[in-house]
């Protein structure tokens, strides 16, 4: 991967206050990576303000410090002493994301970026399987890491700056010309992506998550709509998904900037969902585009997935596609890892699906999504993830509940939480559901329940591959639970 080795700090934008320009050799945001010639950004956190690291970092050789006025006055007598440049910023985050931009220096040509509590992953996947349809080298960059004509793991859905412009110029330099990324509502919030250049960025929708982290819902739709009132430039354009009433507030923010915007939805828009089909392996669709039909074919299950694939036909077209192209794709579209992914059937013809539902209003639209393509019952296994957002726990059970025959309540990722305390608290909305808090075990017993005609939603991991209890991550894969399972079961049968 090729980033610069060098750069000054006057040539990354950056202004030390004692007009020192030293020669910058590495960017870090944690001193404990900080080495010679390294510029340190000290940036307060949601824990502690990292210009307590700054002794640390300048012993380890950092040469410059970017931080902001609260950090100067932690760490100002330290830095001066030892020689080192200071640079004061109000925005040390949004700063530092446009320094990473500067160092790394390329991204892909043509990028789009799509926010939402849920969705995100699924419209980033299908915009990267339009563009390579359209014979394009894209990738889409989030939850499941960087995947597509080059792929690379990352930790987190919308990566802190160092690793996401890292990651854009390593994408660009492997011939990558198209990228879709997530934008989280953390990643909003702290400046993660101010500084990648997009051509357009979409909205998916706004419901209950992270309120742990951002407190408030006004906080948190603040928090996504920085993507339309900061991020996205004016000459962009914004695809909005109007069905949802924030949709409806974000186009305005996009348009009071002056951006165009691009409406999509089932009541109205420029590309106007108008009839969906539904059968055992997926879905007609007859939409509009500018008042003109269109229909086509989509081997996706879930009522759901249509808008996704609308809103991600939108952002390719954003971004320069042309509409007909663009919609000769849909039916080449496949299955997004861990989404309404079919992952075993039974010997009596149920099937079971795993899905990364993990919101309240995740739960209820995977499970009645599923309904129109089930004849028999549908049974629910859920859980929630420890160390999250509290209050979704109890309107997850709820959630499913409402929309399920019979419901499982499992163990997600407990962290350092106590599971029991969690399943009792997703069970506060699931009166009468079964609790059984090993997953493996709740997923046999779920697949065991299936007669001819059923289905099973095994919600909350999709793609993830471990079960994160206290600090260590165990070894499980929902879709090779469900095989083994089938295989076992079916095995005992026959
Ligand atoms: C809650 C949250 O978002 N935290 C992020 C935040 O860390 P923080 O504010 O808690 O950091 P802190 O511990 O208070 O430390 C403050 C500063 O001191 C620095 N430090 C700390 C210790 C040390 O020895 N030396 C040092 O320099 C830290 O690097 C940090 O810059 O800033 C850090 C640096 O940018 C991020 O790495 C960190 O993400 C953590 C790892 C995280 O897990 N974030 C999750 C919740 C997240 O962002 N998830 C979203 C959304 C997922 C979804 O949509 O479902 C995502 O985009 O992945
Ligand atoms: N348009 C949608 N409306 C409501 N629910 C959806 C929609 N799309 C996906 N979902 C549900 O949300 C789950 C997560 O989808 P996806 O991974 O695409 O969202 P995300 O926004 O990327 O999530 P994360 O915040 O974890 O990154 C899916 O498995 C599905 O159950
Ligand atoms: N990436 C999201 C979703 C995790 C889904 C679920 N498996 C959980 O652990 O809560 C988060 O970290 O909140
Ligand atoms: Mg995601």
């Amino acid at each position: 991967m090729s980033s610069p080795r060098t750069s000054s700090l006057n040539a990354l934008g950056l202004i030390s206050g004692n007009g020192a320009n030293p020669e910058i050799r590495d960017l870090q945001v944690d001193s404990r990576e900080v080495g010679p010639g390294c510029l340190f950004a000290a940036i307060p956190g949601t824990r502690v303000h990292g210009a307590h690291y700054v002794e640390r970092a300048l012993e380890d050789g950092a040469v410059a410090v970017l931080t902001d006025s609260e950090g100067a006055s932690i760490a100002g007598d330290a830095i001066r002493a030892a020689g080192a440049a200071l640079v004061v910023s109000d925005t040390p985050r949004e700063a530092l994301a446009r320094t990473a931009a500067l160092w790394f220096g390329g991204q892909p040509a043509v990028m789009a970026a799509v926010t939402g509590t849920n969705g995100k992953t699924s419209v980033s996947t299908f915009v990267r399987q339009i563009w390579i349809e359209m014979g394009h080298a894209a990738v889409n960059l989030g939850t499941t890491g960087v995947e597509g004509a080059w792929t690379a793991p990352l930790a987190h859905t919308t990566p802190e700056p160092i690793t996401l412009h890292r990651a854009l110029r390593a994408a660009m330099d492997n011939g990558i010309t198209h990228a879709a990324m997530e934008a989280s509502s953390h990643g909003l919030d702290q400046r993660r992506l101010d500084g990648v250049t997009l051509r357009a960025a979409g909205f998916t929708n706004f419901t209950q998550d992270h309120l742990d982290y951002h407190e408030t819902f006004d906080a948190y739709f603040d928090a996504k709509a920085g993507l339309f009132a900061r991020v996205l430039s004016e000459d962009g354009t914004a695809v909005i998904n109007i069905d949802d009433p924030k949709g409806v507030d974000m186009a305005a923010i996009a348009r009071a900037r002056g951006c165009e915007v691009l409406t999509v939805g089932r009541d109205g828009g420029d590309l106007h969902l108008t009839a969906q089909r539904f059968d055992a392996t997926g879905q007609d669709l007859r939409f509009e585009w500018q008042g003109k039909a269109v229909q086509k074919r989509l081997d996706l299950i879930g009522g759901f997935q249509a808008d996704n694939v609308l809103l991600a036909a939108g952002l390719v077209i954003a971004c320069g596609g042309q509409p007909q192209e663009v919609f000769d794709t849909l039916p080449h579209l496949t299955t997004v890892r861990g989404r309404m992914q079919l992952a075993a059937t039974r010997g009596n013809g149920a099937a079971v699906f795993v899905d990364y539902a993990h919101t309240p209003d995740a739960v209820a639209t995977a499970l009645s999504a599923m309904r129109p393509h089930v004849m028999g019952r549908l049974v629910a296994i859920v859980g929630a993830g420890g160390d999250r957002d509290r209050a979704k726990r109890p309107l997850m059970g709820a959630a499913a509940m409402a929309h399920a025959d019979t419901v499982i309540v499992t163990d997600d990722n407990p962290r350092s939480e106590d599971p029991a305390s969690i399943r009792a608290a997703v069970l506060e909305g699931a009166p009468g559901a079964i609790e059984i808090g090993d997953r493996a075990e709740a997923i046999l017993r779920g697949i065991d329940l299936l007669e001819p005609g059923d289905a099973l939603l095994i919600a909350g991991k999709g793609h993830e591959t471990g079960q994160i209890v206290g600090s260590d991550v165990l070894p499980f894969d929902d879709a090779e639970q469900a095989s083994m399972a089938v295989a076992a079961l079916d095995g005992r049968l026959a």
